[in-house]
């Protein structure tokens, strides 16, 4: 299917379908010489997979990754390494009614009118069952960003109207709680702001935020392949996204040039610093060295069990009531999968950095 590849020098190939028989991913570009075994994938994955929380959807899947090709002693080979995940727990008949109507607010009606067909069990490839595979990926890429120092920390800011206060940030709160909140006040008015969304058989959204630290400056493209382009690409690439900002974001079309100016100064050592970062860490699509901060708002889910007005295919108006086993909060269990494509981004223009510099090509290849 076109548009399922993402990368240049770290390329990712995901396919496979909610209820067809698995999922996976293939990976081009990977240097050899990387330790990777099955856990170092896993790890990543348990924290996305189904069925763990109140607040997921209860679809049970384990998740297991079967590592297929391109690791040889428990090393990288640099051939393409291909990872899959099998199904397990479909529920198909689920979706008997949705083949012949369109949920409000999922891809039914639009994948319809592209292919003319679709696999309607689980919402087929639209499904955020798909991420399974970035998250496969985006694990190898943190390894690889982890031998640079780069680090990535993505957690939820806000459900609904509960925000974390920053004054109570812990990051191992991250995962105590089943919000991926680093406040475990806020994740418990969370949750029962939650339970209430639930008992009206109705969904939330929320925010999640995302912090980089450790990546040199210089890392980006001008134009048309800005570093907070590409990532915006990335991250609106998961299903449900509806809003991204770096850094001040949308509240810095209020400030004046004096206010929002990050201004430089060299420390005690001579080093170059911001005294702030409302940039978010990239300038002119480029990385300044400074924490990368962008927070991607999430929609509540759509598919929510209480009755909808919607069409079906005959031409007729009719009262929907949703199956399936939904999220009724996609926030927490997205949160991997924005770590995920921020890893498998910013590993693609690491290694691009290196072609941009006849120095660093010279120390790379001489
Ligand atoms: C991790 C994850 C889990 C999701 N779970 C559900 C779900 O249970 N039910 C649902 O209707 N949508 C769910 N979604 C969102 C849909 O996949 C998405 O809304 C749909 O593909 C339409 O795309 P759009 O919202 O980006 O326009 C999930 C998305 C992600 C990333
Ligand atoms: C299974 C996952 O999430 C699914 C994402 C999803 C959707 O519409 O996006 C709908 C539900 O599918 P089903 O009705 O088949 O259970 C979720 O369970 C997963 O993320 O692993």
């Amino acid at each position: 299917m076109a548009g399922s590849i993402f990368g240049k020098h770290f390329q990712i190939s995901t396919w496979g379908e909610s209820h067809g028989k698995a999922l996976g991913v293939v990976i081009d570009g990977c240097p050899a010489g990387i330790s990777l075994s099955e856990e170092d994938i896993q790890k990543d994955l348990d924290r996305r997979k189904p069925g763990q929380s109140p607040f997921s959807t209860p679809r049970k899947e384990s998740d297991k990754v079967e590592i297929l090709s391109g690791v040889f002693e428990g090393k990288t080979t640099g051939t393409p390494i291909s990872l899959i995940v099998y199904n397990t727990n479909q529920r198909s008949y689920d979706y008997s009614e949705i083949a012949k109507c369109y949920r409000p607010g999922h891809a039914d009606f639009t994948y319809d009118e592209k292919y003319g067909f679709r696999d309607y069990r689980g919402g087929g490839r639209s499904s955020g069952r798909e991420t399974t595979a970035r998250v496969a990926a985006g694990a190898i890429a943190k390894k690889i960003l982890a031998e640079f120092g780069v680090d990535i920390m993505a957690y939820t800011l806000s459900i609904g109207p509960v925000s974390i206060d920053a004054a109570k940030f812990k990051r191992e709160e991250i995962f105590n709680n089943f919000l991926a909140m680093p406040d475990q006040e806020a994740a418990e008015k969370a949750a029962a702001y939650l339970h209430e969304i639930k008992e009206k058989e109705d969904s939330a959204g929320g925010i999640i935020e995302c912090v980089v630290t450790g990546l040199p400056s210089g890392v980006g493209e001008p134009v048309f392949e800005k570093l907070d382009a590409m990532l915006g690409k990335a991250i609106f690439s998961i299903g449900a996204v509806k809003g991204l900002e770096f850094g001040s974001g949308f509240s810095s079309a209020q400030k004046t040039g004096w206010e929002n100016n990050d201004f430089f100064q060299y420390d005690e050592e001579g080093h170059l610093t911001k005294l702030t970062n409302h940039a978010g860490g990239i300038v002119g699509g480029i990385s300044d060295g400074f924490p990368i901060v962008f927070r991607a708002a999430v929609k509540p889910t759509s598919s929510i069990h209480r009755v909808q007005k919607t069409v079906n295919k005959e031409g007729q108006n009719i009262e929907l009531q949703v199956e399936g086993r939904h999220d009724p909060i996609i926030v927490p269990r997205a949160v991997i999968v924005v770590e995920a494509m921020t890893a498998l981004t910013l590993v693609d223009y690491l290694f691009e950095r290196i072609f941009s510099r006849i120095d660093l090509i010279k120390k790379a290849l001489l």
